[in-house]
């Protein structure tokens, strides 16, 4: 008997463009939402856009209610359950970053509010997907959450955000080779269920970026709209998979950890960049693709080395050594890689 399943959860609105965020209240009307917003957003984007979508929706004789949360943390996400329920919110719109983006889509998740997403950077391919990226002790948990029924993703506002958040978002995005692949590892060795679908849609998400590298440049307002629609096509990915796997490997477990011993050093975009050179090279050998992968970034002006990064050699071998710790997810590090290895993959690639 054919007994497979699957149930693919998708954004019914996505909304791409010059001055798009004056659009939110149409975009949400359409979904036939009902009772009261809640504004979810970080410092930040709460000025840069939070404000207007309150007010936007307060002309409109909704009553908004609205929280500004500043750490992704399971902390966060009940204060903003908190405020959802002393609001009696109908549903949640998060305006930021991955922060409060994932933030609000895991609280409206627990409430079983519908969750509407507005990026204020294109920073992370988190704006579309239907996962939670929050880091826990010596842990982080990617979990699954309610996905966004709509996406404004307003090109003006993306591009007025500083360049190097625009940087970042590409970064994770090329981060895709190198997730794939470990994808195909652990389902060629472990038996991980592997979605060619989901595979194929983040490979090309990510060819398509790099192809279009010479369109994507400071002050220019396309740049804002390439990068997005790959971050869209690339969380659409992890919708499809049900993971975060077409779009998450080895490089992402190096950035979590450097997350956990260098907190706040850089960018996660560029964290996993520079993590994607070396574990391209892990796959690949001396010869293989990681030159591609640091040309790539470094054409697009993403870090491709640790004092780009901003972080010292000590914590590049320690975050390499150590990140296969960090959750139960099989990549090219296996059961971890010696310090030896590390420093080797590090040097030979440039990194420190
Ligand atoms: N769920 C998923 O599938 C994914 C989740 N993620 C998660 O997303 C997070 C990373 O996202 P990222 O966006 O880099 O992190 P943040 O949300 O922390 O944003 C990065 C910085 O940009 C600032 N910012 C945002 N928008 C603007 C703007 N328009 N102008 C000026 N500054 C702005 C923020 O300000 P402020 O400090 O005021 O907030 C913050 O300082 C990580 O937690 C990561 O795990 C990443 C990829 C996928
Ligand atoms: O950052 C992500 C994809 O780009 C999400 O992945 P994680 O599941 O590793 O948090
Ligand atoms: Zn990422």
């Amino acid at each position: 008997m054919f007994d497979k399943s699957t149930w693919i959860r998708l954004p019914r609105n996505v909304v791409i463009g010059h001055g798009v965020l004056g659009q939110t209240l149409d975009a949400v009307e359409e979904l036939h939402l009902s009772g009261r917003p809640l504004v979810v957003s970080s410092p930040t984007p709460h000025a840069v856009a939070g404000e207007k979508v309150v007010d936007q929706f307060a002309a409109a004789g909704y009553d908004p209610a609205e929280i500004v949360i500043e750490e992704a943390s399971f902390d966060a996400v009940q204060r903003v359950i908190a405020h959802a329920e002393d609001a009696d919110a109908g549903f949640a719109i998060g305006v930021g970053g991955g922060k409060a983006i994932d933030i609000t889509k895991m609280a409206a998740d627990d409430l079983g509010l519908g969750f509407v997403s507005v990026p204020t950077a294109a920073s992370h391919d988190g704006i579309v997907s239907g996962r939670g990226s929050v880091p826990e002790g010596d842990t982080r948990h990617s979990v699954a959450a309610e996905p966004p029924l709509a996406v404004v993703a307003d090109t003006e506002i993306l591009a007025e955000a500083p360049w190097r958040l625009t940087t970042a978002g590409c970064a994770d995005i090329i981060s895709n080779y190198t997730a794939v692949r470990d994808w195909e590892l652990a389902h060629r060795l472990k038996n991980v269920p592997y979605s060619e679908y989901a595979g194929a849609l983040s490979q090309m998400t990510a060819e398509m970026l790099v192809e279009n590298a010479d369109s994507i440049k400071r002050n220019l307002e396309e740049s804002s709209w390439i990068v997005v629609k790959a971050l869209v096509s690339s969380g659409v990915a992890m919708s499809i998979a049900g993971s975060s796997r077409p779009a998450s490997g080895a490089e992402h477990l190096f950035s979590h950890q450097l997350d956990r011993i260098a907190p706040g050093a850089a960018l996660h975009g560029h964290q996993v960049g520079v993590g994607a050179i070396m574990t391209e090279y892990l796959h690949s050998g001396p010869n293989g693709r990681w030159r591609d992968v640091r040309d790539a970034l470094g054409a697009l002006g993403a870090p491709t080395t640790a004092e780009d990064l901003g972080i010292d050699r000590e914590t590049v071998i320690e975050a390499l050594t150590t990140a296969h710790e960090i959750r139960d997810r099989y990549t090219i590090l296996g059961d971890g890689m010696s310090e030896e290895a590390a420093i080797e993959a590090a040097t030979v690639t440039g990194v420190v």
